[in-house]
């Protein structure tokens, strides 16, 4: 059994294919009228070009509402669970369900998998502050989704996921071979997903594509493509590559020789798609701008060091999205 926690972009994408596909799933909303929604219609996936990819009938899998998460749960524990929400939410999102479980009907042999999807860095650490002896998983992929209306998601681009133990959480017993089954079933299901035994660098890898393309076409609201479209924006971007590597560089953090080669590379062939960032920039939502640069802004602090041109990129989106009262 998965439990998909959040029904957005990527929780509907992830939760319709698996059940379509025949795993047994649970999709927890945050919303009554989103779960009622899928109750009635399910999920249907869609092709960029607007064909149907895939989809789960309602009744080929069970949906919620996160507060009644913890009781269903109790009575049939899961197996694993995807945390398919915002960075912005993952605190309360893991507090409601610290708070629900009850620790006296809990083995530690009974806690599920969770693994976190989130983009940027740092999340896995404060979920583990407020789950403790849970076994923890990192998710990365380069899936594109978009929700389009509460029971269905544009699949924008075809990715791979991986999935995988980071380095510090591994000490905690959760080897990486516990997510084999995981992987079979989102293999079955489509996705192109490798266990892997080097999550950490996927996720530092991934902070450094995130880290140049999104705040800049965030704050210059163009698709990912453009940002290769004149010598001053390639310019912007190498300065934020390069603070960030001489911040990983100090603490200790490898990274790939032809890591701009992979940003040109990944601007290329998602050319027309707008940045989640400059996404959340047009609909007035806060941004993930605080775990992505704001990350390489508190690596570089940690290391006795400032990486000025994170902290300003950071504060220009911030003031972007975060009104005064
Ligand atoms: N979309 C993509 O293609 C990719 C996304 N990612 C990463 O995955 C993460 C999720 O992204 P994405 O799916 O796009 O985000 P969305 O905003 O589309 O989805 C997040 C979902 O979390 C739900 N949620 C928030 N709080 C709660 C709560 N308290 N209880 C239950 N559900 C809750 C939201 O509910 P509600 O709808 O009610 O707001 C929403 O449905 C992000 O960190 C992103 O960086 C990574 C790679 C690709
Ligand atoms: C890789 C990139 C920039 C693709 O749009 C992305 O992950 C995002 O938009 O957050």
């Amino acid at each position: 059994m998965i439990d998909l926690i959040g029904a957005g972009s990527l929780g509907l994408l992830y939760g319709g294919k698996l059940a379509a596909s025949g795993a047994k799933v649970r999709v927890w909303c945050r919303s009554a009228a989103q779960a009622q929604d899928l109750r009635e219609k399910g999920i249907t996936i869609l092709h960029a070009d607007g064909g149907t990819e895939a989809r789960a009938a309602a009744g080929d899998f069970v949906v919620g509402v996160l507060e009644d998460f913890a009781f269903s749960w109790q009575r049939q524990p899961g197996d694993y669970m995807l945390l398919m929400t915002k960075q912005k939410d993952v605190l309360e999102v893991c507090s409601r369900i610290a708070a629900h479980l009850e620790p006296d009907k809990l083995h530690p042999s009974m806690l599920p998998g969770l693994v976190c999807f989130q983009n940027g860095y740092g999340h896995i650490d404060r979920v583990a502050g407020i789950l403790p002896g849970w076994t923890l998983y990192a998710g990365v992929t380069t899936e594109g989704a978009k929700r389009i209306s509460p029971s269905e998601v544009m699949h924008a681009g075809a990715g791979t996921t991986w999935v995988g133990a980071t380095e510090k959480h591994h000490a905690h017993g959760n080897e990486a071979s516990k997510l084999e089954p995981l992987v079979k079933m989102l293999q079955k299901a489509g996705f192109s997903t490798v266990l892997a035994n080097d999550i950490d660098s996927r996720i530092f890898r991934k902070l450094l594509i995130n880290a140049v393309i999104n705040p800049l076409t965030a704050l210059w609201s163009i698709p990912n493509g453009e940002l290769l479209a004149t010598k001053r924006r390639i310019s912007m971007m190498r300065m934020l590559l390069d603070e960030a590597l001489r911040v990983y560089d100090a603490c200790g953090i490898p990274w790939d020789q032809d890591i701009w080669d992979q940003i040109v590379e990944v601007c290329t062939y998602t050319s027309g798609n707008t940045s989640s960032m400059l996404k959340d920039v047009q609909a007035g939502m806060p941004t993930e701008i605080e775990w992505i640069n704001g990350s390489i802004v508190a690596l570089a602090k940690s290391s006795g060091m400032r990486a000025e041109a994170h902290e300003l990129v950071t504060g220009l989106i911030q003031g972007l999205t975060i009104r005064e009262e």
